[in-house]
Order: C-alpha cells, then sequence, then structure tokens
C-alpha cells in the first residue's frame, strides 16, 4: 500500500486539481492556450460559391466552344445575370454568377472586339465542363459543424479554421501565471564561487523553460510573470507569498523546504494560512519537496478562483527537478486544461538500480532499454546532459522490469516511439 507521501499519491494530489475558471480570448490572444469548449463553424466554408481560378464566367450551352460576349468586367460579389453564350471576368475567391456554368481559365483565352476566343489548342478544355474552376459553397465544412474539440491546443491550423468559419473569439483555459523566488544567501548569479558559495542552477533556466514545457509529445501552457530572489529570512518569503497571491497562479520557489531553523518556506506558509497538500515526498531526491495553497484573496473569490498554489522546491539542484517533475508538471497540466499527463513507462537497463526506492535518476533510451546515468545524486545536474527523463526506480527494480518514466520538462521526443 502506498504510504501518505508515496509519489504516486503525490503526483496524483497535484493532477486532481481544478483547471483554472476559462475566459473568451480574441483570436489573436488564443495561440498557445487549452480550447474549453467544442468550437463550431459560424457560416459554411466557403460560404459563397467562389472561382476558383482568374479568368472568366460563362454561361454555355452544352457543345459550345465560344466566342462569349464580354458583358462585364466581373464583381466581386458575383452579382449579375449572364445569358447563354455571355462572359463576366472573374478573380479567385470571387462570387460565381448564379447562371455561370463554368469558369474559363485566362491562360485559355484571348480577347477580341469584346469576344472572348478559346485559343486554338485549348478548345477541348475541361473549362467547359459544368462547375469547372467552381468551388462549391460548403464544400469544406458545413455552417454548425464542429470545427474544433474541447481540450485541443490552439495552435495555427486551429486558429485559421476559426477564422475562415466566422468565429471572433474562442473559450480558453488561461495559461497559469507563475512567479518564481529563488533562496539562498550563499547562492551566487556570476563568476566563479568561493568556498561555501554555489552559482545558481535555477535561474538561468527556469523562468524560459516554463514558455516551453512539455511532457513527451503534449505541450503543457504556462507564463513566466516575475522572479525574484530573496534574503534567507521568515519575512522576505512572507512578502513573496503575500506577493503572489495577487499576481500569479503558481509560485514555485527554491531551497529552504528542510526543516531546520534557517529553512523559512514552511514557517511562511503557515503563518499565510496556506493549506498543505503534498508536505513532503518519499523519494530521493527531491524529498523534501511542498506543494501547498494559501488561501483565496477576496479578488481570486470574486475571479471564480482557488488560492494560489506554492510549490516549494529543494535547493539541491537535481532535487528541485525531480520535485517539478513530479507535482510542478501535473499541477500545470492541471490547471492549465491539458488535464492529465500520458503515463510512461520503460524497460529498465542494468544501471536502474537502487538500494532504496523510489530512485528518480536521469535516464535515456539506448535501444529500447532504459540507462540511468551515474550522476544521480540530488546536487548533481551532469546526469541531465543528454536526458530524456526521470527512470523512476525502487529497490526491486531488476533489469527487464517496467518502470514508470517522468519525461524531462524541456525533452522533445515522443516517448511512446522512443528515442
Ligand atoms: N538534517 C537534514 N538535512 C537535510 C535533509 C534532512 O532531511 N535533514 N534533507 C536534505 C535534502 S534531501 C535536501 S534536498 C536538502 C533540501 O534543502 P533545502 O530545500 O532546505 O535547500 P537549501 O538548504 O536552501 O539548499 C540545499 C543545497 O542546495 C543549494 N542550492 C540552493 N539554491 C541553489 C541554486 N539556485 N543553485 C544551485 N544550488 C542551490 C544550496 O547551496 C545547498 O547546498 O536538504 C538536505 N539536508
Ligand atoms: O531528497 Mo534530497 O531532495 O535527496 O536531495
Amino acid at each position: 500500500m502506498p504510504t501518505d507521501n508515496s509519489w504516486t499519491r503525490s503526483r496524483d494530489i497535484a493532477a486532481a486539481q481544478h483547471p483554472l475558471p476559462t475566459a473568451q480570448k480574441p483570436l489573436t490572444e488564443a495561440y498557445g492556450h487549452v480550447l474549453a469548449k467544442d468550437t463550431s463553424a459560424l457560416i459554411a466554408v466557403s460560404h459563397y460559391v467562389s472561382a476558383a481560378m482568374d479568368g472568366y464566367a460563362i454561361n454555355t450551352p452544352e457543345s459550345f466552344t465560344g466566342p462569349w460576349k464580354l458583358v462585364s468586367e466581373g464583381r466581386r460579389d458575383g452579382n449579375l445575370e449572364l445569358a447563354a453564350g455571355e462572359a463576366a471576368g472573374i478573380l479567385t475567391g470571387s462570387a460565381v454568377p448564379e447562371t455561370a456554368t463554368s469558369v474559363l481559365r485566362i491562360e485559355h483565352t484571348r480577347i477580341e472586339d469584346g469576344l472572348i476566343y478559346l485559343l486554338p489548342n485549348h478548345t477541348q478544355t475541361r473549362d467547359l465542363e459544368p462547375e469547372a474552376n467552381i468551388r462549391g459553397a460548403g464544400a469544406e465544412v458545413v455552417a454548425g459543424q464542429r470545427i474544433l474539440t474541447a481540450r485541443t491546443l490552439i495552435g495555427p491550423a486551429e486558429l485559421a479554421a476559426a477564422a475562415v468559419a466566422g468565429v471572433d473569439y474562442l473559450e480558453c483555459y488561461p495559461k497559469p501565471r507563475i512567479g518564481f523566488v529563488f533562496t539562498g544567501d550563499e547562492v551566487i548569479t556570476e563568476g566563479l564561487p568561493g568556498p561555501g558559495e554555489v552559482r545558481d542552477a535555477f535561474s538561468p533556466y527556469f523562468a524560459q523553460l516554463m514558455c516551453e514545457l512539455r511532457h513527451g509529445s503534449q505541450r503543457i501552457p504556462a507564463e513566466t510573470i516575475y522572479q525574484a530572489r530573496i534574503d534567507d529570512d521568515l519575512d522576505s518569503m512572507s512578502a513573496e507569498l503575500v506577493r503572489a497571491a495577487s499576481e500569479v497562479d503558481v509560485l514555485i520557489t527554491t531551497g529552504g523546504t528542510g526543516f531546520s531553523s534557517a529553512d523559512y518556506l514552511r514557517r511562511a506558509l503557515a503563518q499565510e494560512g496556506a493549506q498543505i497538500l503534498v508536505p513532503e515526498i518519499s523519494m530521493r531526491p527531491g524529498h523534501p519537496t511542498v506543494l501547498a495553497q494559501l488561501p483565496a484573496t477576496e479578488q481570486q473569490r470574486l475571479a471564480g478562483r482557488g488560492g494560489t498554489f506554492v510549490v516549494g522546491l529543494p535547493g539541491n539542484p537535481l532535487a528541485a527537478l525531480a520535485g517539478f517533475a513530479t507535482v510542478g508538471m501535473p499541477l500545470l497540466a492541471a490547471l492549465s486544461g491539458v488535464g492529465q499527463l500520458t503515463e510512461h513507462h520503460g524497460v529498465a537497463g542494468e544501471t536502474c538500480q537502487t538500494k532504496k526506492g523510489p530512485r528518480l535518476m536521469p535516464a535515456r533510451d539506448q535501444q529500447g532499454v532504459i540507462q540511468a546515468s551515474t550522476f544521480y545524486g540530488s546536487a548533481m545536474l551532469r546526469g541531465l546532459l543528454g536526458a530524456q527523463y526521470f527512470a523512476v526506480v525502487s529497490e526491486e527494480t531488476n533489469p527487464g522490469d517496467l518502470i514508470p518514466l517522468l519525461p524531462l520538462p524541456w525533452a522533445n521526443f515522443d516517448p511512446q516511439r522512443g528515442a
């Protein structure tokens, strides 16, 4: 039986959170969001009978090969009458007069004294067949037909389809807004660290990564609103929690998750009345990861939102990423409307071993077998180079066993089909 803080239960608690309340977005702002509702065409596509070629709309009796009398240079709205033997100029995309039988391509014709002739080598042209070079109304989509399905990630194809179907707004889940707070008085952001100092392994990538998060082939919309670096003290952390409650949906902190007097996150969360959803996770690295939710502010309640979530990641760099993969990713997938993340598994290689599990080991697929890096220590990062996922390894894992895989949030590949 899993214990309360088991890896699977912690992940499932994060995944079970409600999506953010939906909002109507104009097409120009909908890119990269998850669609909240099925969307139907407001008009047929195309919504009128149109010309597929530049040339002449003709009304031609059967087996007549011209010449046709040019009665108009043409109108975009096609509002004119053509009698048998008459022609009107027409451009691609213009409405075809109702009385036209087909459209002659301009390069198949010549014009003389107001008459349109077929060129000698085009007298048998297919342009004369009924409906030739004419696009029917509704050939692509009929009015009222569903064109987009809820939970689709909105990209170029979806926006183009919505636009031509007359849609101006799409109901979307908002992208979770994220704030970052980095702690650690010993952490420096440039130059060579002295004894007891450490170079910041988070701020060079975390904020940017949020804009391009993925879980294998699934994209997860999110955006970074701010990042801050604070002193290691309770007041600074509490102030950041208050700020996050009014500015973001998710606050991600690094460091200070421990239980020592130097670690302020848990005390600040208690002081601000946060509900602890996941107090720690039975795994290495990333054990002290905490997931909490601040009380909803007045503004959040009025907007139908819950309180801001806090994902407290440990200071050790690999531990932080393991915590983010375990609870941060499913939380963002849930809030952004992506929903459940696909679970991935792979066949353990002989390097997927641990004395005490679960252990999240940076790993990659090598000829269909998952091989873990030897650099899997909590403070190490080297194992991530070239890795595709965390392999979740237990003390009972043997080579050949099927084990869970957590794709690294930047790894662009389809875990279903391997590397
Ligand atoms: N007595 C105990 N000590 C520790 C325990 C424990 O259970 N009892 N757990 C260990 C584990 S596991 C982890 S993980 C860490 C958790 O540490 P914190 O979240 O409190 O983080 P810090 O103490 O602030 O930092 C830990 C480590 O990480 C370095 N760090 C911090 N920020 C950065 C950064 N931006 N880039 C690179 N490295 C960073 C920091 O300098 C520390 O070395 O606690 C263990 N201890
Ligand atoms: O669990 Mo700690 O997160 O091993 O490094």
